[in-house]
């Protein structure tokens, strides 16, 4: 049963504590004949900070973008808030849409628009909101994100790597949405910048009710800030659990990435 709510549909079974925000089932995925994924099944809970990861090439990015009906599944289900998105309306999945915020790969900052600017991008595609007010919920976000004032009327040209996942996360939160999709969000960073824009998501998740699927390499991350992990191999996922599941498992890709020389040195590190 569909229910009304501030700026989206939002189901029955989104009431309970458990709310699976994003439930995949049996997704198929084929890119000119080759089978990218097949019947990959995935949930993830209201608040989980959700770590996706997998050999490079496995297709972490092909399910983040069929999640995001960016790229067509060949079968399978994606519900999103309750939502099969197939079966929606149009108004329907706009509504759903809004409650998305992503942060893909490298930034993705639009290289002639001011941080300011780029932060309203969403703003101006799905709200028709007058500048001031605009101005003022930007600059909302640029503190949200631990940006100084000034950042926000500088171009991506003029910030560190650090500055611009910042920007774009602050983008993603422009709407304010329920789940925030971050393709490899510390890729690039320094291992201080990147510990602490982990942080920064974990503040966000705790603070805003926010439920992240966040793609990443980065042992740190998964060790520090994820509290469910889910390994992609095979075309499917091969595992999925808690960090300490990952140390007990006895699959052979999943014990050499999260039982390899790094990854001990991490755990000890985390543990101590
Ligand atoms: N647009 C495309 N056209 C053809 N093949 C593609 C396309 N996008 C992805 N692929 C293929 O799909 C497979 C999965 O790619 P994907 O980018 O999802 O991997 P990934 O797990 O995200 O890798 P990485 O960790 O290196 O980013 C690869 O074999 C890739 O070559």
């Amino acid at each position: 049963m569909a229910i009304a709510s501030g700026n989206g549909v939002k189901t029955a079974q989104s009431a309970g504590e458990n709310e699976i925000v994003l439930s995949v089932r049996d997704v198929t995925v084929a890119i000119e004949d080759k089978l990218i994924l097949d019947k990959l099944s995935l949930d993830i809970k209201r608040g989980e900070i959700l770590g996706f990861v997998g050999a490079s090439g496995a297709g972490k990015s092909v399910l983040l973008r069929t999640i995001l009906g960016l790229m067509p599944k060949q079968s399978g289900t994606i519900k999103l808030f309750g939502l099969d998105v197939d079966k929606a309306s149009e108004v329907e999945r706009l509504r759903v849409d809004m409650r998305l915020g992503v942060l893909f790969q490298h930034g993705a900052l639009f290289s002639a628009l001011t941080v300011q600017e780029n932060v309203q991008v969403p703003m101006r595609e799905y709200l028709d909101l007058p500048k001031k007010l605009m101005d003022e919920l930007a600059m909302l976000k640029v503190e949200l994100v631990g940006l100084p004032p000034d950042a926000a009327q500088k171009f991506p040209s003029e910030l560190s790597g650090g500055m611009i996942k910042r920007a774009a996360l602050a983008r993603a939160l422009a709407l304010d949405p329920d789940i925030v999709f971050l393709d490899e969000p510390t890729s690039g960073l320094d291992p201080i910048s990147a510990a602490e824009f982990d942080e920064l998501v974990v503040k966000l998740r705790d603070t805003m009710d926010l439920t992240v699927y966040m793609v990443t390499h980065d042992l740190d991350t998964l060790f520090t800030a994820c509290d469910h992990v889910a390994v992609l191999g095979k075309k499917r996922v091969l595992v999925e659990g808690t960090i300490d599941d990952m140390l007990k498992s006895e699959e052979p890709w999943v014990k050499s990435y999260f039982r390899g020389k790094r990854a001990r040195q991490l755990d000890l590190a985390a543990r101590a």
